[in-house]
């Protein structure tokens, strides 16, 4: 019989358990030691159900780990300078240790200054450029939560990124284009595919590590993966379904994510990983 081969999955369920379970701990000895829990700010403007969902799954996650979460609900009407005094008022609230403003933040609305207006000694969702140049340059700081959650899978199955050829296909703000500065502090040799790209698929044939981060259902074609790459991902469509095809790519990758259950579970894992960082250091105590 034909040997078939199947890639082995990246689990980020059970990873992200492992980090939520030590942020946890973690967050309980700040709490004992200072009398104060740590506390993340969530903004959410208008009622995209997507959105919705994900806030809602990072505030259940937050009281379970023992983070308080302060909800900002916004209507759809918010302007971007109410919206940026908003983020100004939580900066400056020595209570709140974390702001996360959720993406996307509404039509109209100049996400990048909103974005700015987070302190960045408060940017648990890596966000600000600040965070960004942290990250290019592989200096200490936050990193934007997808992208974290993504080196931190492929050191888990512990992936040799030095000298590998790394395409990212999608070049947003909050996604792909930090996962490529990620990927370039640690040596690999990246590419960035977008909309205007020639031939997609010849790039992505090259790839040794490949990040789907588009939010197209599907969109890389499991013939284009190069036989024993690395493939993630990272790609949120409606339905659980990835930007690649999963069952294509299954037969020639030799490491994969799966969606849901891959990249997903680690953005909030991150999240609030780095909410307890940002507790511990604004409450004096070193980490
Ligand atoms: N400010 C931000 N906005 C957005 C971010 C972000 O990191 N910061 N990321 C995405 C969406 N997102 C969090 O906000 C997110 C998406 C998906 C998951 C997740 O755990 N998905 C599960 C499946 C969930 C389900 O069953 O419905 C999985 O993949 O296994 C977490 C977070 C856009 N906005």
């Amino acid at each position: 019989m034909p040997h078939v081969h199947t890639a082995e999955l990246m689990d980020g369920t059970a990873l992200a358990r492992r980090v939520l379970a030590e942020t946890a701990d973690r967050a309980a000895t700040l709490t004992r030691r200072t009398g104060v829990a740590p506390c993340l700010a969530t903004v959410l403007v208008g009622e995209d159900p997507a959105s919705v969902t994900y806030v809602r799954m990072k505030r259940a996650r937050c009281a379970k780990v023992g983070i308080t979460s302060r909800h900002v609900p916004l209507p759809a009407t918010t302007t971007t300078a109410q919206l940026v005094e908003t983020i100004e008022g939580l900066s400056r609230d020595p209570d709140v240790h974390g702001i996360l403003l959720q993406h996307p933040a509404g039509p109209g609305i100049d996400e990048r200054a909103a974005f700015e207006a987070i302190a960045p000694e408060k940017d648990v969702d890596g966000v600000t450029t600040h965070s960004f140049a942290a990250m290019s340059f592989g200096l200490p700081g936050f990193v934007s939560c997808t992208p974290g959650g993504i080196m931190r899978l492929l050191d888990a199955y512990d992936v040799d990124l030095a000298g590998k050829r790394a395409v990212v296909v999608g070049r947003s703000a909050i996604l792909g284009r930090p996962v490529g500065m990620l990927l370039l502090a640690r040596d690999a040799t990246v590419t960035y595919c977008h909309s205007r790209t020639e031939d997609l698929s010849s790039v992505v044939r090259e790839a040794d590590v490949l990040v789907a981060a588009v939010g197209r259902p599907r969109l890389i074609r499991g013939q284009d993966i190069r036989p024993g790459a690395v493939v993630v991902d990272a790609g949120y469509n409606a339905g659980n379904v990835g930007d690649i095809d999963a069952e294509g790519a299954l037969g020639r990758a030799s490491l994969i994510t799966p969606v849901p259950g891959g990249v997903g579970p680690m953005t909030i894992a991150v999240l609030l990983s780095q909410t307890v960082d940002a507790a511990t250091a604004q409450l004096g105590l070193v980490p």
